[in-house]
Order: C-alpha cells, then structure tokens, then sequence
C-alpha cells in the first residue's frame, strides 16, 4: 500500500474530511472534550482519596476524622464527575445536530447541481442512506465517539502513569496483558472496516429496492410478481442480516480480549500485590489504590471496542458521503456568460452529437436542425432512435458531446444555466409531480403565485378537473396526497410547463395518456397560446403531427428529413411506414366522465 492510500484509509484523513463542517463547532467541541476529560481526571483522583484513607486512618491508632473527611472528599468527587459528565452533553448535542443538518442540506444541494448522468447510475437509496442513516450515524459518532475515544485513550494513559508510580511492577503486568490487545485491534480494524462498508452499502441497496417495490407497487401487483418480489428483498435483507451477525460476532471478539485481559491481569496482579505487600515492598493503602485505579481503567478499556467499532463506521460514513460530493457537476455555469436580450426562440441544432456516459457509441449524431422562432416542429420516429434524449439537450439536461445547439445564434452552453431554464420549459411523458398541492406544482417554475396565470395553465391544459378536487386547486397531489389519473397527471405536467410562458417549449409526447377528443381541445389550446412560443414536440401520434407546422423525421440517431406533414408523406416512405405505425388509440380514457365541466358543443366544434 502506498504511503498516500495509507494516509487516505487512516481515521485521521476522514477526519480531516470532516474539519470544514467541524470548524464552526469546534471550541464547543473542545470544551465538551475537556469536560469529559475533567471527568475521568476526577474518577482516577477518587482511589489516591482511598490511599492516604487507608495508610493514614485504616490502622490500630489511626484518626477517625481523617475517614470523615476522605468521606466526604470522595462523595464531592462523586458529585464533580457527575456535573462534568452533565456538562459535556451540554455542550455537544446541540452543535452535533446542527453540523448534521448542514451536511444534510450540503448533501441535498449537491444532489440538485449533479447532473442526470449522475442520477441515472445512483440508486436511490444508495443516495437517501447517506443522506439519512450515514449522516445521523455522523451526528452520533460527534457528540459521543470522537470525544469518548479521545478521553478514552488519555484515561487509560494517565491510568497506567499512576498504575506505574504506585507500582511499576504491578503495572508491567497490564502492559504485558496489553499487547495482544493491541495486536488484536489491528485485525480488528481492518476486518470491522471491510465488514461496515457492506453493511452500509447493503442498507443502501435494500432502501433502493423498498423505493422501487413500492413505486411499482402496481405493475408488481398486476403481473403477480409480489412473491418474487418477497423473495429478492428477503434475500437482499438476509446478506444484510448476515453482515450485521459478522459484524457483531467480530466486535463481541474484539470486545472479549479487551476485557478478559485485563481480568486475567487484574487476578495475577493481586498475588503478586499481595506477594509485595507482604514482603513489604507495597503498603496495603498503595495496593488498594493500585487496584481501584486499575478498575477505574478497564471500563475504558473495555469500551473501546464498540468505540473503535463507531469510529471505523464513521470512516466510512464520511467516505460514503463524499463519493456523492466529489462526483462532479459537468453541466455548469459558463465562465463568460452570455445575455440573451431580444427572444425570438430560433432553435438552432449544429451538428450535434451524443452518447451517454456509460455507452461509447453514439446514439445522436450529425444532428442538424432549424426550429425557426414560434414554430411549432414535431419529432417523428421509430421507438428508441432518439427522440427523447434530442429534446433533453436543449435545456443540458444532458449536454452534447459533440457540435452545439444555439438558441437565437447564442450557444446554450454559453447561457447561465438559470436563464436558460426559463427561456426552456420541459414537459416529459412519464411526469413527476410533487407532494404539494396543484396550484405548487403548477406555478413551480414561474416565480410567481399569480391566479391568472394558474387559471390560464390549467385551462390550457384542459386541467379543469383540477378545481373539482376535493381542495380545489390548493389539494395535496403526489406522493402523499391525492392519487391523479394518467391523463390527469400529464395535464398537470402540461400546465407545469407552459405556465412560465417559456420562449422555448420542449414537449416528449406530453398527450399520450389523454384521450382522443381531449387531445383535441388541449391541442387546440395550445396552437392558440403557444403561437408565439418555438415548440419541438415528440409525436407518436398523427393528430400530434398534425398540430406542428413542421416535421423532423428521425431515424437511427439522426434527422433524415424535415418538411411539412404533407410533404414528407409524399415524399418519404420511411415517414409514410412510421405514421402507419403511430398508436390512434387513446392509452387512457380517465379523463371524459370524472373530470371536465366541458361543453358539448365546444367538444364537436374541435374536429380531427
Ligand atoms: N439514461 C440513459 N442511459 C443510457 N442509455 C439510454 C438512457 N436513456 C435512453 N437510453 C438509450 O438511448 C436510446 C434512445 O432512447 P430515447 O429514449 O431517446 O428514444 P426515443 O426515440 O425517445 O424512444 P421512445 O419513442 O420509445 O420514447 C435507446 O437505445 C435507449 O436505450
């Protein structure tokens, strides 16, 4: 091993890690470290008491005062330990919490800039273990391990400096009883290390597979995969289990040499004291105070294997955590930021190419394509030539790997990553709402809490529904509140995305769960509102297409034709094959009984 990878595994680079979070606590730190160690100070001054107790009062002729008085010195003690212990909580629970919190939401905010490459390759209860279990075993190992194993060491260290001035020979004889402890520890360390990296890997797998379970909670209910299901997370929980018997058995180990040896000390020192004291080489007060220190000594001792145990899971709770925050957000702000004053909304495709992280070969490539500014163009092709990933590059959700996309000449790498969130608005197919009410996840991206422009989303969107809700508009959706339908969803969605009047609209097959004659009215809408607004638009449907004023066929990765609808269905058979095989039928009839107060005459008005 090298000296730097040496240096990397040691607890003391992890703690290093830990310094910038720990900075702003640290005096804090620092006084509940010297309360604990003002603590243990006094609980190895108590046998001294019982010394002078016994070689000045405990014998024939002895002053009876003297035991009052070490009485009473001893109970004050007793009472100064206490108040110490009391104070080093005082003083560490609190600024604990608070270093947690902060890491917590550094954690959080890193996960929001990291890209969706990022995301796509993190499982995510591999994320949420670090963010919750890593980081409240974090808060733990600070407000009790690190200053405990400090005080600890110092204890055992001050104990057996006593232990040597009240019998240098007695005490060799924990020393001796002290080595195989240490050459025990070593193992120790290197097995409970190895071991508690698992483990928590393994929390952070079983998390991803409750996630997933019970987002498919549906899909696994209908194709009755319940079963298998049971039976990959109880083998998952089983490895889990196993793990943290492995973990145990080797800490209960650890734990049984550290305390066993200095039992076997403790009784082969007392022959040998007793041997002393008769020869009288030892007082009998200096025995006592020998063996009363040396008890004060093995709790310590005998603590520091769960001590140990905390510090290696905290190694790699640090560790854990900052695999998430040094994986680089590659979609950053440019150095040189250029403004976009005048929106026209010309969308403007260079020769673009990509491919995704962990693939080499590229699935867009010589992309080239002119979206003229309020033109509404539709992205035609078969399932998986691209079409999704295209539409993702605009707002660097992914970025290019090759050429450029400009927005009105301007390249949008060139543009602060905000700004050009908010000229390109995004729409996906499979829509994510949040745990928030309708109005929220409405007005998400628009900065603004305006009724009008909620009332005129949602209108659009032919989102009607949405004031029939048990709150109206204020009721809870998502994951915790009301389940919506499909339709419902994607309406919602639609609604998401024009409400911020983007001059960019960026729309994957936004229609496809709604029915035929609601697609209708929603498309009607839009061509209105949206006749301004540059829209690239996915379409698996041929009433989509008919809504664009241009069409891109795309095949293989590349776009291979653009003109009107008429034009490339007179022109081009691969066009002609593609719409023959575009899906007519409506994915969902959800939305005409329950929802719409819709007029009957407006419905026929609307023809395909
Ligand atoms: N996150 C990802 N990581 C790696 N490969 C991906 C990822 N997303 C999509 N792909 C791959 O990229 C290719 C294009 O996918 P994409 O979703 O862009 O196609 P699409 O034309 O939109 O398909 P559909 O019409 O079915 O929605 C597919 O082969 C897919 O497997």
């Amino acid at each position: 091993m090298t000296a730097s990878k040496r240096n990397q595994n040691s607890l003391f680079h992890s703690i290093g890690r830990l310094y910038p979070f720990l900075r702003p606590i640290l005096p804090r730190l620092i006084l509940g470290l010297l309360s604990a160690l003002a603590a243990s100070i006094v609980a190895l001054a108590v046998p001294q008491v019982y010394q002078v107790l016994i070689n000045s009062a405990l014998h024939q002729g002895g002053e009876t005062r003297s035991v009052w008085i070490a009485a009473v010195v001893v109970l004050l003690l007793g009472i100064l330990e206490a108040s110490f212990v009391a104070l080093r909580r005082q003083f560490v629970i609190t600024p604990a919490t608070t270093v947690e919190t902060k890491m917590r939401i550094s954690l959080y905010r890193h996960l929001q800039d990291l890209t969706v490459s990022f995301h796509d390759r993190w499982g995510s209860g591999q994320l949420l273990s670090r963010a919750m279990s890593d980081l409240n075993f974090l808060r733990r190992w600070m407000a009790f391990g690190a200053i405990m194993l400090v005080v600890t060491t110092l204890t055992v260290i001050i104990g057996l400096v006593l232990m040597f001035t009240l019998s240098w020979a007695l005490a060799l004889i924990f020393i001796v009883a002290g080595v195989p402890i240490v050459i025990y520890g070593f193992r120790f360390n290197r097995y409970y290390r190895k071991v508690s990296r698992r483990s928590q890997d393994q929390t952070g797998d079983l998390a991803t597979a409750v996630e997933e379970s019970v987002h498919g909670i549906r899909v696994l209910k209908a194709f009755g995969r319940s079963k298998e299901a049971l039976e990959n997370f109880s083998d998952q929980a089983e490895e889990l289990r196993e793990t943290e018997i492995s973990k145990a058995k080797s800490l209960a180990t650890y734990s049984l040499v550290i305390s066993l040896l200095p039992e076997l000390a403790l009784g082969s020192g007392l022959v040998v004291g007793i041997l002393l004291v008769a020869n009288g080489t030892l007082t009998v007060g200096a025995l006592v105070a020998f063996f009363a220190t040396a008890a004060v000594v093995a709790t310590p001792v005998e603590f520091m294997g769960p001590l140990m145990a905390m510090s290696l899971t905290m190694k790699t709770a640090v560790e854990r955590f900052y695999e998430v925050m040094d994986a680089e957000n590659t979609i950053v702000d440019p150095e040189q930021p250029k403004s976009l004053e005048q929106v026209r909304g010309n969308v403007e495709f260079h020769d673009v190419a990509f491919h995704y992280a962990d693939a080499s070969t590229n699935i867009l490539h010589d992309i080239n394509l002119n979206i003229r500014a309020g033109e509404t163009m539709a992205l035609v092709g078969i399932t998986g030539c691209g079409k999704s990933t295209l539409l993702q590059l605009v707002p660097r959700l992914y970025e290019v790997t090759a050429g450029g996309i400009t927005i009105d000449g301007v390249d949008v790498r060139d543009l602060p990553i905000e700004r050009l969130r908010t000229l390109v608005s995004v729409a996906f197919e499979d829509t994510t709402l949040f745990s928030s009410s309708v109005r929220d996840n409405v007005l998400l991206g628009t900065g603004t809490d305006s009724e009008e422009v909620l009332n005129e989303a949602l209108d659009v969107a032919q989102a009607h529904f949405a004031y029939s809700l048990p709150d109206g508009v204020d009721t809870l959706i998502g994951e915790e509140g009301l389940s919506l339908s499909g339709g419902q969803r994607q309406r919602v969605a639609l609604a998401r995305a024009i409400a911020s009047k983007p001059a960019v609209l960026v729309l994957d097959d936004p229609l496809s769960a709604l029915d035929v004659n609601t697609e209708e009215l929603v498309e009607a809408r839009l061509r209105e509102v949206l006749a301004d607004t540059t829209t690239l638009i996915v379409a698996h449907r041929p009433s989509t297409v008919a809504m664009a004023d241009r069409v891109a066929l795309m095949e293989n990765g590349s776009i291979t034709a653009v003109g009107t609808h008429s034009e490339l269905l007179a022109s081009n058979s691969h066009y002609r094959y593609v719409l023959a095989s575009l899906n007519e039928e409506p994915k969902d009839l959800d939305s005409e009984l329950e929802d719409d107060d819709r007029d009957l005459d407006d419905l026929q008005g609307v023809q395909v």
